[in-house]
């Protein structure tokens, strides 16, 4: 039985009046007399003390902040793991089977490492170096080395678990790195977090956003955190809720947001302050397409101002208006590495050839087959990958066919087989990236995570995903 605690409850209607400590005590006794209340009827209200340690709770959580807010754990890593910093080396074999352009970007990254990292001449804002993270047994990314230079928005590409958030969670120091390093700036994620911290702005692939404040208000303190100056807070945070399209919700609770708004206002936040280096996990996951589009002038903006950014996305239209570079990761490898435009012409594989077929009198569609057999004619090697609705589309081959030919050709059948329209495209990014990400395979968890039920499992057997 704690008679304080019992105190303190009673005081909880009347404590305006006490100011000073004997007054509290005289006026707490003073109120049991007149409310008649008898110490043994207290005595069985059976109020728990709180445990003591209770009492030294706040300390220990401010030493818990303090040991995660200065990553002591992951110093003790670096200090006990710290040579495998420069031992690690992805294998040979790795090696050999590597596309030309990442092997050429490894040897150049590798090169850095001896004599322009420590004379900090190095033209990359971001320096990944052997870069390697496992999970247990899992390899999440396997020796990635790029450097991404001043005002690049660089594109990392890749179907899900194939490493990318766990390479931006190495680089602001949420994961420890297994071995290799990553220098912003010319500052190791091992050895100056603080300051790789200080130079990026960072939006998460989950909104990690207080629910209990407004867009405004969330945005106002990470102008102070940032050291936005007082004077200027005002004006940063509504061009960023201007921009952003955010005006209609600003100063609403960020827990009544749309998934949409939380990814703008999560956005917003990794602009504020105007960092030098902008790392953004799926900005526009959710976003309608209007939201989308204003995003991606809002950032070919913010690099055109001199600010470097990496991305990564499933939308590759959204990596072809915005990355100026692009590399396409699977199980924790870069595949590919390039411009959208050089990896297009590299991978792609000839033209994607659309016909829309006419009608006939009858209402009907004419018939398919005759345009079929001209093409499999034409073209060799041309292959039917879609026929629906009287759109056939093709894959042709670019083995010496010009687009002109192709064009020529379509134009002198058009009447004779009741062509309506015709469209060819170059091979997208889309079928690029697809290409490349057949290889995936899955980690254990995220195979357990997708194979839920028994329907499941059985689909799965049967399409062979599993023995
Ligand atoms: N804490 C963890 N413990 C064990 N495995 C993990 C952990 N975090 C991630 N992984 C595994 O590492 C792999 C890479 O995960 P990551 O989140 O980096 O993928 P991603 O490319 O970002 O995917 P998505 O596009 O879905 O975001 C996945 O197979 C995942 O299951």
């Amino acid at each position: 039985m704690c008679h304080d605690v019992v105190f303190k409850a009673l005081l909880s209607d009347f404590s305006a009046d006490s100011k000073s400590e004997p007054n509290l005590v005289a006026s707490t006794f003073e109120h049991i007399k007149n409310a008649k209340i008898n110490l043994n009827t207290i005595d069985n209200l059976h109020v728990q003390c709180p445990p003591p340690w209770e009492e030294h709770q706040g300390a220990v959580y401010i030493c818990i902040v303090m040991l995660v807010e200065y990553h002591v754990y992951q110093q003790l890593w670096y200090l006990i793991e710290g040579s495998a910093e420069v031992s690690d080396f992805p294998k040979e074999e790795a090696m050999s089977t590597e596309d030309s352009d990442v092997a050429a970007e490894k040897q150049r990254i590798n090169a850095y490492r001896t004599s322009m990292l420590t004379s900090k001449d190095c033209t990359d804002s971001l320096l990944l170096v052997n870069l390697y993270k496992r999970y247990g047994s899992y390899i999440a990314v396997d020796h990635i080395c790029v450097g991404v230079p001043d005002q690049e928005c660089f594109g990392l590409l890749g179907q899900n678990g194939a490493g990318k958030t766990t390479t931006f969670k190495m680089l602001t120091g949420d994961v420890v790195v297994t071995s290799g390093n990553a220098y912003l700036k010319g500052y190791s994620v091992r050895t100056n977090i603080k300051q790789v911290q200080a130079n990026m702005g960072y939006c998460p692939q989950f909104d990690a956003i207080i629910g209990q404040m407004t867009g405004r208000e969330t945005l106002v303190m990470y102008a102070r955190l940032r050291g936005v100056p007082e004077e200027n807070i005002d004006y940063v945070v509504n061009s960023l809720i201007d921009i952003l399209l955010l005006n209609p919700h600003a100063d609403k609770l960020s827990e009544q947001y749309s998934g949409g708004n939380k990814r703008k206002l999560s956005t917003a936040m990794a602009l504020v302050g105007d960092p030098p280096f902008i790392m953004l996990d799926e900005p526009s996951a959710g976003m309608d397409p209007k939201a989308r589009r204003q995003m991606w002038n809002v950032l070919s903006q913010v690099r055109a101002s001199g600010r470097t950014m990496v991305l990564t996305t499933h939308s590759m239209e959204e990596c072809d208006a915005l990355c100026t570079r692009i590399a396409i990761m699977v199980n924790g490898r870069f595949k590919c590495l390039g411009s959208p435009q050089h990896l297009k012409n590299k991978f792609g594989q000839g033209y994607t050839l659309i016909i829309q077929l006419g009608t006939l009198d009858d209402g009907s569609t004419a018939p398919n087959q005759p345009v079929i057999d001209f093409i499999a004619e034409n073209f060799p090697g041309a292959t039917v990958f879609d026929d629906h609705q009287g759109y056939i589309h093709f894959q042709v081959p670019d083995s010496g066919v010009t687009l002109a030919h192709v064009f020529t050709l379509m134009e002198s059948i058009k009447e004779n087989l009741n062509v309506q329209d015709y469209s060819v495209h170059q091979t997208t990014l889309e079928q690029v990236f697809l290409s490349f990400t057949r290889a995936q395979v899955q980690s254990k968890e995220d195979k357990s995570k997708s194979c839920m039920t028994k329907t499941c499992c059985c689909i799965c057997i049967k399409a062979g995903l599993y023995k």
